[in-house]
């Protein structure tokens, strides 16, 4: 079961959140200020987005967002009831996998994309639970472009909460028991704001 390194502990120990049951870092500029403009508009050109449709109490309905998925090839992944064939790697992924294993210590052999188009675009209350991530998954998340809000809360003590703002360059880390003990998610904002883009890079066994 993939952990965290040591070192990652000792070296980000100051970004760690204060949360029970939870392991999460929160690392501002993990993609320092001069490359993300290059890497923003690079993910924005090359990564093939789609808008999906997902069934929802029995209707489809369109994600309130784009998406694409990256993996190693013969890796699928299934959540709301599709099944996804990965796309092949392009090399700026392959540059950002690559620095995320040598910060975290944690091999990655995925990533989803969202792009967050406005402040209509959202993504629901979820744990990233799935079988196919195994226990105790290491989830590492960027993002490029707008701040957005994020929120945690708690699966059973449902006044436990924790909201943070995620800015552009910022890696999100979530791994120990995080997804068996939270729920996460990126609301909806009335505010006029522009495009962000996230990738969470897992671990897809099997
Ligand atoms: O956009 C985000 O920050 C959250 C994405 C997320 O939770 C997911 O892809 O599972
Ligand atoms: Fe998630």
């Amino acid at each position: 079961m993939p952990v965290v390194s040591p070192d990652f502990e000792q070296n980000y120990a100051s970004c760690q959140l204060p949360m029970q049951d939870a392991q999460v870092y929160l690392i501002p500029d993990f993609i320092s200020k001069e490359t993300q403009p290059q890497v923003q508009q690079a993910l924005e050109e090359q990564v093939a987005w789609r808008q999906e449709k997902i069934r929802m109490f029995g209707r489809q309905v369109e994600q309130p967002r784009l998406t694409a998925w990256y993996a190693d090839a013969g890796k699928s992944y299934t959540y709301s009831g599709l099944t996804w064939e990965p796309l092949l790697w392009i090399p700026q992924l392959l540059a950002l996998k690559a620095d995320l294993e040598q910060v975290t210590g944690v091999p990655f052999n995925s990533v989803l994309l969202n792009l967050y188009r406005h402040g209509q675009d959202s993504m629901g209350w979820h744990a990233d639970d799935e079988p196919e991530l195994g226990q105790n998954p290491v989830i590492a998340s960027l993002s490029l472009g707008q701040d957005r809000t994020f929120s945690f809360r708690h699966r059973q003590q449902k006044d436990l909460k924790q909201q943070l703002v995620l800015p552009s360059g910022s890696l999100l880390l979530m791994a120990g028991t995080t997804q068996h003990f939270w729920h996460h998610q990126l609301p909806k904002t009335a505010k006029a704001v522009q495009p962000r883009i996230n990738l969470t890079f897992r671990f897809i066994h099997g």
